[in-house]
């Protein structure tokens, strides 16, 4: 397959988000007196937008209050306009593997559950260094990943057929999402998830360090990498 564009999830993709998120969320818990969580358990809470982030972190009792969420969600997003990238940073290797797509003609784009804002928020200050062709997180109007829809729209945009294009993702989600969307499913073993999950749900590739998507990518794509 020669692959005209890559499409990256956000968190537990290019960034290492993890810390930040739960920090927050664990001090708004905290500061309503309900449960906190173990970093560990939010790599399983996070992935889904954070509106089910905030749901899903409550006691099961309270999961289903409206009112409690909305007022929570408030508070995780005003605190988290301030702490969103005190630990945020791109994976090692990231950088490279960016530089190098800079080097040819593969379109590169950033599809997030995350919402618009803060997915553009991140790719603007923390990956500003490369030229996304897409940057798209959650807003109203699209559904949230794995409903297909953000993936396609990014395809249209990018004027590429969905089977020319690699879906880079670090969850069930992503791979869920890119076989919807007709997409190769590659899964990153450095994020939140694990390999069982990653194959479960569909990747057909996966791949332990970013370097490797460049030996993937130059062995598909040797016409379009300029010399
Ligand atoms: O749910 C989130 O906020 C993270 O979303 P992402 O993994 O799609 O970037």
């Amino acid at each position: 397959m020669n692959f005209k564009a890559v499409i990256f999830d956000l968190d537990g993709t290019l960034l290492d988000s993890l810390k930040d998120l739960a920090d927050t969320l664990n001090y708004v818990l905290g500061d309503n007196g309900y449960p906190t969580h173990d970093i560990d358990q939010f790599r399983y809470l996070v992935g889904y937008g954070m509106n089910e982030l905030v749901r899903r972190a409550l006691p099961p009792d309270l999961q289903n209050q409206r009112e409690l969420l909305e007022r929570l969600m408030q508070e995780m997003l005003a605190r988290y306009a301030v702490t969103w990238k005190n630990n945020t940073r791109p994976y090692p290797g990231i950088d490279e593997l960016l530089d190098w797509l800079d080097t040819t003609s593969i379109k590169k784009g950033v599809l997030s559950n995350k919402s618009d804002k803060f997915t553009k928020l991140c790719v603007e200050t923390l990956l500003s260094r490369w030229k996304f062709d897409c940057v798209t997180g959650h807003h109203p109007g699209i559904n949230h990943k794995p409903d297909p829809q953000g993936a396609l729209l990014m395809a249209k945009e990018m004027k590429i057929d969905p089977a020319e294009i690699l879906y880079v993702g670090d969850s069930n989600v992503d791979m869920l999402t890119a076989n919807a969307a007709g997409m190769l499913p590659l899964g990153v073993l450095w994020g939140f998830r694990t390999k069982e999950e990653l194959l479960e749900s569909g990747a057909k590739l996966l791949v332990e360090k970013p370097q490797a998507i460049i030996s993937i990518l130059s062995a598909n794509n040797t016409q379009s990498i300029t010399p």
